[in-house]
């Protein structure tokens, strides 16, 4: 019986599972344990609004269940040896350096957690992959894992995580599925039962579906590649819409009626975002090419490569329309997030845009509800394109959406966030040049309105 539970990781998605976890099953003791002491002092804050991670309703849960059976702490060992069961949910990045740069997983962060568990165990351990791994990723652990030396007896189980940002907490409390791989004897059939009877405390049990260890790493991968690649067909109609006169939003809507073809995602925007698509797929296509399979690589390639496409001609749209420079020209940015509802700036389509109209001397003045000031120049900063300085001159942030949009040349919408929609777009409008562009990378606005005020008004894929 599984009593005391550690997950390794409280980012994104170590500290939302955990914390509903520990809500619906308030028999366990569920401790989050981190190496990035500021990032757990956060989780800890008694002021709630100040955990690290902005998610709809994650405070209620976090304010109900921690230092209940809730923990989040520094100390990595203690809660290793204490834990039944440790959940793995360190980041797994692009690698940046090296065999495989800029396609495979960097897995030194969960290697590290595989060591520093057969290090520290002196009981037997059921291991959870809960990040985002290559498959047969769990062949690596168990091999760290039977040279440990300590006679402890280790079940590897992996069980991605499907939550998206924004969503975490509801994706989370109803799961269209939880995925559960493991061993297929009899040990493994019984870790699998114990990481079954967790769940089941909140998700229905005809919900939960095993399988075996490499089908359930590959799906995630494959999941995130079948969703990024809906996104990228519908972006990629979207530039033939420009051209004939159809509407992305009408077509999108009568193919999606197609019960067989679904209408979720299927909003045609300025590119795909977040620390997942992108990181996801370049992995998929590097374990293609590396079992030789350069068809199936360069097929999924593809749906990288128009997203890249879709963020390229955004900005070069903003600029040829605005008579061919934005130099010297202020463009206010509504959004910097990858999408609404998050903090998470994470390959956020805003940068990449941004970049660009920096390159050809614009002036971008930036408005998140959610994003600070130091994480956007970050975030540019990353790109190297530049020195930090020409970023600093180039780009100003402010925390008014109307001083942004002032005197600017042209507003584009990065992030589909709700109250943009609800502005008072006549006040932006007179306080802006003319003619006065918005460019809307996510047909939020409503262009008939808009154009009625005076704005020229162009969207994605009309
Ligand atoms: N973000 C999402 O929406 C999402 C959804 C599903 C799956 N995933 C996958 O889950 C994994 C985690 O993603 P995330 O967004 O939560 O990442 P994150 O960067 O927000 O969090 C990871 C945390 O792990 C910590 N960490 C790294 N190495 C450590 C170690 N050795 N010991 C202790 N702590 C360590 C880091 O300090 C960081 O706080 C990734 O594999 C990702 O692909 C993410
Ligand atoms: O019709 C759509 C749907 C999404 N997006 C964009 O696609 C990106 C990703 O969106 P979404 O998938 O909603 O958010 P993520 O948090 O990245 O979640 C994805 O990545 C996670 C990490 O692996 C998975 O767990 C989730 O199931 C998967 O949806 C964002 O930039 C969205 O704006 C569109 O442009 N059009």
């Amino acid at each position: 019986m599984i009593k005391n539970i550690c997950c390794i990781g409280a980012g994104y998605v170590g500290g939302p599972t955990m914390a509903i976890i520990a809500q619906k099953c308030p028999h366990l003791n569920v401790t989050v344990v981190d190496v990035d002491e500021a990032r757990i002092a956060e989780w800890n804050n008694v002021n709630l609004a100040a955990i690290p991670i902005y998610e709809p309703g994650l405070v209620t849960v976090v304010g109900e269940a921690r230092n209940r059976n809730l923990f989040f702490s520094t100390k990595v060992d203690e809660a290793i040896d204490e834990a039944d069961m440790i959940f793995i949910s360190v980041n797994t990045p692009t690698k940046t350096y090296g065999l495989g740069k800029g396609m495979t997983a960097d897995l030194k962060y969960v290697e590290l957690c595989a060591r520093q568990i057969a290090k520290v165990a002196k009981t037997d351990k059921i291991i959870v992959e809960k990040s985002t791994l290559p498959v047969r990723t769990a062949s690596t652990i168990k091999s760290i894992m039977e040279n440990s030396g300590n006679g402890v007896k280790f079940q590897i189980l992996s069980n991605p995580e499907f939550l998206a940002e924004g969503t975490a907490v509801n994706d989370l409390l109803y799961p269209d599925r939880v995925l559960i791989g493991g061993g297929t004897d009899e040990d493994g059939r019984r870790a699998i039962q114990e990481l079954v009877a967790i769940y089941s405390n909140w998700v229905p049990i005809e919900k939960i579906l095993t399988t075996n260890i490499w089908s359930s790493e590959l799906s995630k991968l494959v999941a995130n590649a079948f969703l990024a690649q809906r996104v990228s067909s519908i972006n990629s109609i979207s530039e033939l819409c420009e051209k004939t006169g159809a509407d992305i939003t009408e077509v999108a809507m009568a193919i999606g009626l197609d019960s067989r073809i679904g209408s979720k995602f299927l909003k045609a925007s300025v590119g795909f975002g977040g620390s997942c698509f992108q990181k996801d797929i370049l992995n998929l296509v590097y374990i293609a090419k590396s079992y030789g399979l350069d068809e199936v690589a360069t097929y999924w390639e593809q749906v990288i490569l128009m997203n890249d496409h879709q963020k390229r001609r955004f900005g070069q749209k903003i600029v040829k329309t605005l008579y061919n420079t934005v130099s010297g020209k202020k463009i206010a940015f509504l959004g910097w997030a990858f999408k609404k509802d998050t903090n998470d700036t994470r390959e956020s389509s805003a940068i990449f845009v941004a970049d660009a109209l920096l390159a050809e001397q614009g002036k971008v003045v930036v408005y998140d509800p959610k994003v600070n000031e130091n994480q956007i120049y970050t975030d540019l900063n990353y790109l190297g394109t530049r020195a930090e300085m020409a970023n600093q001159n180039g780009l100003t942030v402010l925390q008014d959406p109307y001083d942004v949009c002032r005197e600017a040349h042209a507003v584009a919408i990065l992030t589909e966030w709700d109250e943009f929609k609800h502005y008072d777009w006549e006040r932006i409008y007179h306080h802006m040049y003319k003619p006065a562009f918005i460019f809307d990378g996510r047909n939020i606005l409503n262009k008939k309105e808009l154009e009625n005020i005076g704005f020229v008004y162009y969207s994605i894929g009309s």
